[in-house]
Order: structure tokens, then C-alpha cells, then sequence
């Protein structure tokens, strides 16, 4: 007899309730690591330049002595989580951790640190549209952010300065990762370009890389008034404050990197025309729009590629107007916009593909 409808055995009763424990208790994974990154324990183990036991992490953090049961806890998730590996101290048989390459990118000053993006990430008014997800699906606004903010992200980062800065910050970490292994690696995209504008570029990160590796090329970066006001270029690059809706300045190439999965196929369609329009006067053979963006639905990936790809196709449905795309849907998006045929270079960078898409 069944002991629940489609449930036939105690072990797949118990199997289910672990699994619902799982999934609800994982914020405690983001929690655990926000804690980690709040006591600066990365920073401390790779500062100490060998692995750390217990004791001594708890000396150099400065943590209450009669919390440091829970350090061992907090460290036992963490190992559990691969941000921390447990190995044989050097001075004898006690444990200690040392760093993974998944921690190596949580140390504060480190050039290509994740840590900014991981506190932005978590801090609370990152998070809270999540709340409002359920609400959202009953009420007439454009995603969950609007829900429980009443603006849409970029209104909101244009009238709270410390949202703007710690997005603005949070985009800078991923740019600076991805701008080296954009020139080194996918150099053919670039070569011959005299001019590229950088729709949506931040504070210009991946714009002034690509300029120093690439010495015939002038680059523009062009964003939101709040997002570049203040910034200094140089001879190779400028910032203009406008609405890529509007107008986009003139130029050989337009790159979009996490742009177009902000938004919905209509709102796309209407930026890569606008792509269209600045590209057109170019008389370069080479013109053409470079995408960065993820491509979901390649069934030969592994399962958490997958599981990441769908996280961030739900943040973008919870942050704003925007999805995570399949080829299918991203080639929809290119013939409807006007443009003839696009080209591929699968996985680059990660999980995230280059996409050339030409008039
Ligand atoms: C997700 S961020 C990506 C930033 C940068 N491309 C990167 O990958 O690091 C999206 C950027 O688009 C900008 N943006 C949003 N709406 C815009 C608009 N209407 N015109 C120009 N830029 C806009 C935001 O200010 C933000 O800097
Ligand atoms: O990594 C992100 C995070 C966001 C984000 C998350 C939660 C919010 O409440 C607002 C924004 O937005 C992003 C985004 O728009 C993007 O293009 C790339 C990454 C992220």
C-alpha cells in the first residue's frame, strides 16, 4: 500500500523529506559563505601563507574564544561546500583548512577577486525581491524587484547611490575576470576593429582592457548617467551617459556583455536595432554586434552547469524583464532584429558563450 499518493516505500518517504530539507535549508550555503567572507577567513588562511588549524584561525580572527565550536561548524560546511579543504597541519597530526580554487577567488586583494560580488550578492537588498516572487506572480509589475522596490533595478541603482555602487562594483569583478581571457583567448573577435562601443560597459572594465590589447582600437562606453558620471577615459577611451533605447554612438563593433538577458524579446529586439542603426554607417567588412551571454538547453552539458544556468535565468526573472536564452531563441532574436547571420565560439569563458551577429 502506498504511503502517500506516488510514495511506495518508507525509504522513498525519507528520501523525499531529505530532500525537501535540503532545498529548503540551502540559503544556508549563501549564508555560510557570507559569514566566511565577513570574518575575512579566506584573507587569513592565505595571509598565513600555509594551512591554518582551528585554533590558530580562531587567533587570527579575533573571534570570542568561547565561540569557536562554532567556527569548527561554520568550517565543517564550508569543507562540505568545497570552498575550504581540510589537510594535515604542518606541525604535526592536528587538521587544519586550506584554500580551494573556489576560495582562492574570495581573498579580498587579489586582482581577480569575487568577493565584492559575493557581498553584494547576499546583502540584503540583492535578496529581498526573492521574497516577493509568489506576489509578483499575482500583481501587474514587470518582475519581483519592482514588487518590493516600486522602480526597476536601474531606476532604483539612479536614486539609491549605494545599490548603484555595489552593483556597479559586483559587474566590475566579473569584467575584470573575463577581460583577460576575452583578449587572450578570442583575440579573432577583436582583430581589425578601429572602433567598438561597449552598450551597457559599467565602469568600463572590459572597454580599457580591450583598448590596451588591441592598439588600433578606440572604444566608447556607453551607459547610464549614474553609472559613468565621474569617470575619466583617455585618449583610447570615453565614457558617454545616455539610454541605449535612444540612440547608440557610431562604430565598427558593438559589444554587449550581460545586456540582452536583462531584458525580454521585445525590449532585445529593440536594442539590437538600435545596434543595427550604429554599426550601419561603418564601411568596415568586420561590423557586427558581440554578445556575452549565457546559452541554455545544451543537453550534453553536466547537471550543476545546468542548475547555475537556471539560477541565473530565475535572478533574471526575479531581478528584471530578462531571461537566459537557447540558441534557438537567441538566433530568433538576430533574424528579427534585421541582422543576416551570427557565428558561435561555445564556452570561452565558463559558462558563458561569445556570439558574433553580423547585418
Ligand atoms: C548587468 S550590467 C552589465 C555591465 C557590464 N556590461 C558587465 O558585464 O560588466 C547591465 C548594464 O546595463 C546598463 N544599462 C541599463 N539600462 C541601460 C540603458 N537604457 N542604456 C544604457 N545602459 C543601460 C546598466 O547601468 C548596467 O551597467
Ligand atoms: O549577478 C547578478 C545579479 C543581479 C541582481 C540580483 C538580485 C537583484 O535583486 C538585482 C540584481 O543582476 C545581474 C544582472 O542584471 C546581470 O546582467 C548579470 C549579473 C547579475
Amino acid at each position: 500500500m502506498a504511503l502517500l499518493n506516488g510514495i511506495e516505500s518508507t525509504q522513498e518517504l525519507l528520501d523525499a523529506q531529505a530532500h525537501v530539507w535540503n532545498q529548503t535549508f540551502n540559503y544556508i550555503n549563501s549564508m555560510s559563505l557570507k559569514c566566511a567572507v565577513q570574518l575575512g577567513i579566506p584573507d587569513a588562511i592565505h595571509r598565513h601563507g600555509a594551512p591554518l588549524t582551528l585554533s590558530q584561525l580562531a587567533d587570527v580572527l579575533s573571534i570570542n574564544k568561547t565561540k569557536s565550536d562554532g567556527l569548527f561548524r561554520l568550517m565543517r560546511i564550508l569543507v562540505q561546500s568545497k570552498f575550504f579543504d581540510k589537510v594535515k597541519a604542518l606541525s604535526g597530526e592536528e587538521e587544519a583548512y586550506c584554500l580551494t580554487r573556489a576560495s582562492r577567488l574570495l581573498v579580498r586583494d587579489e586582482p581577480l577577486s569575487m568577493e565584492t560580488f559575493v557581498v553584494a550578492m547576499v546583502d540584503p537588498i540583492f535578496v529581498d525581491p526573492f521574497h516577493h516572487v509568489g506576489e509578483w506572480f499575482g500583481d501587474d509589475h514587470p518582475s519581483p524587484f519592482f514588487t518590493k522596490n516600486g522602480r526597476n533595478v536601474w531606476d532604483y541603482a539612479g536614486v539609491e547611490q549605494s545599490f548603484n555602487q555595489l552593483f556597479n562594483e559586483a559587474m566590475a569583478t566579473d569584467a575584470r575576470l573575463v577581460t583577460g581571457i576575452l583578449v587572450q583567448e578570442c583575440k579573432q573577435v577583436f582583430e581589425g576593429l578601429e572602433t567598438m562601443v561597449d552598450v551597457g560597459g559599467g565602469t568600463g572594465i572590459v572597454a580599457r582592457g580591450v583598448a590596451a590589447a588591441f592598439p588600433g582600437l578606440k572604444c566608447v562606453v556607453l551607459d547610464l548617467p549614474h553609472v559613468v558620471a565621474g569617470l575619466e577615459g583617455s585618449e583610447k577611451l570615453s565614457f558617454v551617459g545616455g539610454d541605449m533605447f535612444e540612440f547608440i554612438p557610431h562604430a565598427n563593433a558593438v559589444f554587449l556583455k550581460w545586456i540582452l538577458h536583462d531584458w525580454s524579446d521585445e525590449e532585445c529586439v529593440s536594442i539590437l536595432k538600435k545596434c543595427k542603426e550604429a554599426i550601419a554607417g561603418s564601411n568596415k567588412n568586420g561590423k557586427k554586434v558581440i554578445i556575452v551571454d549565457m546559452i541554455v538547453g545544451d543537453e550534453r552539458e553536466e547537471d550543476k552547469t545546468t542548475e547555475t544556468k537556471l539560477l541565473f535565468d530565475s535572478m533574471m526573472m526575479a531581478a528584471l524583464t530578462g531571461k537566459e536564452r537557447s540558441e534557438k531563441e537567441w538566433a530568433n532574436l538576430f533574424y528579427t532584429s534585421g541582422f543576416q547571420n551570427y557565428n558561435i565560439t561555445p564556452y570561452p569563458l565558463g559558462l558563458r558563450s561569445v556570439m558574433e551577429v553580423f547585418p
